[in-house]
């Protein structure tokens, strides 16, 4: 086959590719029988690439699109691909090209070739079945086998049991160990036969693999080390092309089944955004490609993309400098084909992750507020190492009535209320399905035990020739001895699965009536009694997945499974990474997007903020005592990849605690310094979030032009004025030191407070919610005027003792007779009094113990 020069394109791909740069043009279109790696930065249009030489590829080359592969990282992006691919052809039927994630393709290729190797008809086995059935297993060790854990190659396995302080052996490592010996490429068989094996880990990957055998499952790593067996043993002889994107993020199985779909590849990939390490990601890859077809005498050949086309200069200078730090990495030289640039990082250095969070809503409702609204919420992302550092932030953007969502990650699947309805889908879909029904069968509650659960599923174990279903209804009808409550509760449970049987049966494959399915299930086993609203809005999301579901056009090597069972299938496989909710750039309306760095990678925003830089936070904890430069390098490049999400405003935070145990979520170690990745940013107390964009009018205004709008005449001072004094207040907090009950003029300074923001003054006016700064109900009041900072109104003893349990406090009760207390401290609180250094209001216990001589009679501690 030869290829046409461009005079003679087709007129569609003649378009597409005047659009491209001179690298992109290079890279789309070199020679479609070739090796070849487009290595690029971050923002220079590797998926556009891509997309354009699948079009290349189907175009010129006239490759059918059966004999292509496209493996993506997520569905998500394979859809998306689809789609622009669609617009690009002029509706060219794309229903034969292969294209999906590793993990779907192989199971792909399992379901339509894989009767030779024993496969056909298997189903999943998510995150959830593997440590069932690990924890199965693990129970069901002999003695002699339990031997074998107590030598040194047993520990590992060990962690300690809930209740003994004996080590028990746990599932964890289990599943972490035989994933990452799959991902490599090494079955049970072959490492069974190594000299070097670890005879436990042995024992428990035969088990496993037996495990899944009998429950006719394969879990993630097994699609593609089957898949692998399989192309080995039976090569496809169709494919003419592989293409392989976000290549950073293969591993060993990925690589080699490359190597075995086809003989011509094009792989994309950026070696700086490789995040997935601890999935057995490696980015030796690159090299090893190399290599592979160097010993075969084979040419693979190398483009680079280097315009940037979404970040400005400054955010791309930035980020360099923290890839920077990287020894032994080529450093990369993109340009920001951005001509504006709006300053580099906006930073600050805060006290706590409370404070961070204010910081962050504080800038989100400035960058709102501009007038004429240039920025809206979905133009804003905030992206956090860990997903637990979304709770507070949540709380912030709430109370700011900050509207925001969060991008699903994989926690998305692990939700309770997700599991639960999947598992429910599970049982309607699929007879055999014991793990679902062990899950389901009591849940809701139906009165049964954990003693009759474990019998009903030895009983469910016994017999292979009848399916989970009807073993379960012997069970009820006398196979295993239940109480007469239970064996109702049971049946009733049948017949509802009986009945949404049925249901799908009478769908007859219309997946439009999958949302139908869906309300019955939900009402029928009062399913959403048990949840909270959110834990609704969560299982609507599911709903929302099955009317969106089309699928896969049917194959005729296929054999059918029905439509519910092809829908849980496809969703088990996205729980392989983490899904995203949103488009690469169709964002959530109207909201902010949350999201940890790996669930937004790939995306962009206009303004992006990346808090929680401090030792601990990112680099993590676990990087941190990992203690290799391996594991400090991966959270370096995840801090790249979030940095290079943003477009024209970045905005970056870090906190350092003091030790105050109650500024941080109770399980959470302190966090004593800023980011080792950020340590080139100097000066950064100093500075601290007073650094803002809105300081020069040319820049507002060309930002204004970049977003669409033009900049109206607007006194940009004040603007700043409002902005400062809101970000005063964050960042010198009201921290009162002390409590005084009554707002009686003068008394606060005769106990020894100095200044009105040390003290909270209370009062137990009813009709009027104070807050501090309520200047004129101070003056209802009769208050004099430095009291203003501190003073709450309807406050009771109740609400009062937190308070002062936070402050580390007591409070001083009001004189009954008004007087000014007879005891004046010559000191303000907190500083020192003679040799002895006290904290908080230090006079109060001095005035305590006076008053027990009676000079404070008035005064008393509470
Ligand atoms: N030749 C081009 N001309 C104009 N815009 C372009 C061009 N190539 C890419 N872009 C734009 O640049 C932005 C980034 O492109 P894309 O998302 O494909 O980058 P990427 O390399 O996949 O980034 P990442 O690795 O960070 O995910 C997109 O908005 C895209 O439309």
């Amino acid at each position: 086959m030869t290829t046409s020069t461009p005079l003679q394109m087709h007129p569609t791909l003649d378009q597409l590719l005047s659009t491209l740069n001179t690298n992109q043009h290079q890279a789309v279109t070199a020679h479609p029988f070739s090796k070849l790696q487009i290595i690029a930065g971050p923002g220079t249009g590797k998926t556009k690439v891509i997309t354009s030489r699948v079009a290349y590829l189907l175009l010129d080359a006239k490759i059918p699109p059966e004999n292509i592969i496209v493996t993506t990282f997520t569905k998500k992006a394979a859809n998306e691909m689809i789609e622009r691919l669609r617009t690009m052809l002029d509706n060219m039927n794309l229903d034969k090209l292969m294209i999906g994630t590793f993990h779907s393709i192989c199971f792909r290729l399992i379901m339509r070739y894989g009767k030779p190797l024993g496969l056909s008809g298997f189903g999943i086995a998510d995150e959830r079945d593997k440590e069932f059935y690990v924890k199965e297993i693990l129970n069901e060790l002999n003695a002699e086998e339990r031997e074998l854990f107590s030598g040194r190659e047993g520990e590992k396995f060990k962690g300690g049991g809930k209740t003994s302080l004996e080590p028990v052996l746990i599932p964890g490592p289990v599943i972490s160990l035989i994933s990452s010996l799959k991902s490599q490429g090494i079955t049970s068989d072959q490492y069974s036969q190594s000299p070097s094996k670890d005879k436990c880990l042995s024992l428990l990957y035969s088990h496993y693999q037996s495990k899944l055998q009998e429950n006719r499952v394969l879990d993630f790593d097994d699609c593609l080390l089957k898949c692998h067996e399989l192309v080995s043993k039976f090569p496809l002889t169709n494919i003419e092309h592989v293409l392989v994107d976000e290549f950073q993020d293969t591993n060993e199985i990925q690589l080699q089944l490359m190597y075995k779909f086809g003989t011509n590849v094009t792989i994309v990939g950026d070696p700086d955004q490789s995040i997935y390490a601890f999935r057995n990601a490696q980015v030796i890859n690159f090299q090893k490609m190399i290599d592979y077809y160097q010993r075969q005498n084979q040419q693979c050949s190398i483009i680079t993309l280097d315009h940037n086309y979404r970040s400005t200069n400054d955010i791309l200078i930035f980020s360099e400098s923290v890839m920077k730090q990287e020894k032994e990495r080529k450093s990369k030289q993109l340009v920001s084909q951005h001509t504006n640039d709006f300053g580099s990082p906006i930073y600050a250095q805060l006290k706590s992750e409370y404070q961070e969070a204010k910081w962050i809503a504080l800038q989100i409702t400035t960058l709102l507020s501009l007038p004429t609204t240039p920025i809206h919420p979905q133009d804003i992302a905030i992206l956090v190492r860990s997903a637990y550092q979304t709770r507070v932030i949540e709380t912030e953007l709430n109370s700011n009535g900050i509207p925001y969502h969060m991008i699903r990650g994989k926690a998305f699947w692990s939700r309770k209320e997700v599991t639960v309805m999947m598992d429910y889908l599970r049982i309607i879909a699929n007879e055999n399905d014991r793990v679902a029904v062990l899950r389901t069968i009591n849940y809701p509650k139906r009165g049964i035990g954990e003693k009759t659960l474990e019998k009903i599923d030895e009983y469910l174990k016994l017999d292979v020739n009848h399916s989970v279903y009807e073993k379960l209804r012997f069970a009820v009808q006398g196979g295993v001895n239940l109480s007469s409550k239970v064996q109702s509760n049971i049946s009733k449970y049948l017949n509802t699965i009986q009945q949404a049987k049925e249901k799908l049966d009478a769908l007859r494959d219309d997946h439009t009536k999958l949302p139908e399915l869906f309300d019955f299930i939900t009402s029928e086993f009062e399913l959403t009694k048990e949840w909270e609203p959110s834990q609704v809005e969560n299982i609507n999301e599911i709903k929302k997945l099955l009317s969106e579901f089309t699928p896969p056009s049917p194959d005729d090597d296929i054999p059918p499974k029905n439509i519910l069972g092809q829908f849980i299938d496809s969703m088990g496989l996205n729980e392989a990474v983490e899904e995203q909710k949103q488009s690469r750039h169709a964002h959530y309306k109207g909201q902010v997007a949350l999201s940890t760095i790996h669930g937004a990678k790939g995306l962009e925003w206009p303004v992006v903020f990346v808090p929680g830089l401090s030792d601990g936070l990112l680099p993590s904890i676990m990087a941190i005592k990992a203690n290799t430069q391996e594991a400090i390098d991966e959270e370096r490049r995840c801090l790249y990849v979030a940095l290079t999400r943003a477009k024209l405003l970045l905005y970056v935070s870090w906190y350092v605690e003091d030790g105050d145990k109650e500024e941080r979520q109770s399980w959470r170690m302190q966090v004593t310094d800023p980011s080792r990745f950020i340590e080139f940013i100097k000066n950064k107390d100093k500075k601290t979030g007073l650094v803002h964009i809105f300081r020069q009018k040319d820049k507002v205004k060309s930002l204004y032009e970049i977003l669409g709008k033009r900049c109206p005449d607007f006194d940009l001072d004040e603007f700043n004025t409002v902005y400062k004094e809101k970000m005063n207040s964050i960042l010198n907090p009201f921290n009162p030191k002390g409590i005084v009950d009554g707002c009686d003029n003068g008394a606060d300074k005769k106990v020894g407070f100095q200044s009105a923001s040390d003290v909270i003054h209370t009062t137990q006016n009813k009709k009027q919610k104070f807050e501090p700064g309520n200047e004129s109900v101070t003056n209802k009041l009769g208050g004099t005027q430095p009291h203003r900072k501190g003073l709450y109104g309807n406050l009771t003893k109740d609400k009062i003792k937190p308070m002062l349990r936070k402050t580390g406090t007591q409070l001083i009760s009001k004189p009954s007779n008004n007087k000014a207390p007879p005891y004046v401290p010559s000191r303000r609180p907190g500083s020192s009094l003679g040799t002895k250094r006290v904290s908080g209001p230090l006079a109060l216990p001095s005035i305590a113990n006076r008053g027990k001589g009676g000079t404070m009679g008035q005064y008393q501690r509470e």
